[in-house]
């Protein structure tokens, strides 16, 4: 397996603040990530990071196998499209094709062309006069016709109507499978994810919180419920994710490879929502230092 992201301790501090810390992670090549979290988990940080905007304050970093802040810093493999979708007010749509095809020796005029005109977007229209979502599609259009290796997307569909957004997913995990391509995309929705990605990272208040094939991770977390129980009761193999009690009644998230043999639990797999959430939760609950304890949680 050749690996498009690599990192080891990898943080980022702001004066006395941690943005990402302590992130160590191997992306696998040709894959769609999900990078999911809340509202300043450090998704854009890591992205960032990845691109080469920012420096690490720790750790280290490698995208394609090189350092993204070093001189042979793999820019022109990489494509970015941040937060803010990047075009210019004053240039029209015809302009950004030419300015990347001008920047980009890997540039697929084909590609762009074709996807401008099936998004009916008009060659003369200025960038500063199209909508929110017609400008995401702009910035979109033109990180994959720069043919990357690796394409970093943060919040690309946020700005996208639901149609829009389909069609998007689709098309990313079409130039995946055409392309050679890896992509790694941030999203607050699990339901995008769920479409268009196979590898997870959860990160939560500057944590990967989890991170692997979301296959595999479905495979091996498992919802649990029964009759009322320490978590201390619990097997070694079973690792606590999340734990809820009643007065009778006891329900965990565990991960575990091994088979579950107590007939007390009622067993059941989990939606990637419901796993997201576990990992979310989790993290709640410790930044509440709320351990899992049973009073704590009645
Ligand atoms: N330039 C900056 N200066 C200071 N703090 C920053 C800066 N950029 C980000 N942060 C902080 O770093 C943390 C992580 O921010 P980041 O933008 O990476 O989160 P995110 O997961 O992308 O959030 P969102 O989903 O809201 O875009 C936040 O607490 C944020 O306030």
């Amino acid at each position: 397996m050749s690996t498009v992201i690599r990192s080891a301790g990898l943080g980022k501090k702001y004066r006395s603040r941690w943005a990402l810390s302590d992130c160590s992670l191997e992306v696998p090549s040709g894959r769609v990530v999900g990078l999911v979290g809340p509202n300043g988990a450090g998704k854009s940080t890591f992205l960032n990071l990845a691109v080469g905007m920012l420096a690490p304050s720790a750790g280290e970093i490698e995208v394609l196998g090189e350092r993204p802040t070093g001189r042979s810093a793999p820019r022109t493999r990489v494509g970015y499209v941040g937060q803010d979708t990047p075009t210019y007010a004053g240039l029209s749509v015809a302009d950004h094709l030419r300015l990347g095809a001008h920047l980009n020796p890997g540039w697929d005029e084909t590609q762009a062309r074709q996807r401008v005109a099936r998004l009916g977007l008009d060659p003369k229209q200025r960038a500063g006069r199209l909508s929110g979502g017609q400008r995401a599609q702009l910035a979109l259009t033109l990180g994959l016709a720069k043919r990357p290796e690796l394409l970093l997307l943060d919040e690309p569909v946020a700005a996208l109507d639901p149609l829009a957004r389909r069609e998007f997913l689709q098309d990313l995990m079409e130039a995946v499978a055409e392309q050679d391509l890896s992509v790694v995309l941030s999203s607050h929705l699990v339901s995008d994810v769920e479409r268009a990605c196979d590898f997870l990272i959860v990160l939560v208040d500057s944590r990967v919180q989890v991170a692997g094939d979301i296959e595999e991770l479905l495979g091996s977390h498992l919802r649990l419920t029964g009759p009322r129980r320490d978590p201390a009761t619990l097997p070694a193999a079973q690792e606590v994710v999340t734990a809820s009690h009643t007065d009778r009644q006891s329900t965990y998230v565990v991960r575990t490879d091994a088979p579950v043999l107590d007939p007390a639990w009622e067993v059941s797999r989990l939606t990637l929502e419901d796993l997201v959430l576990a990992y979310m939760s989790r993290q709640a609950l410790a930044r509440a230092d709320a351990r899992p304890s049973l009073e704590a949680l009645r």
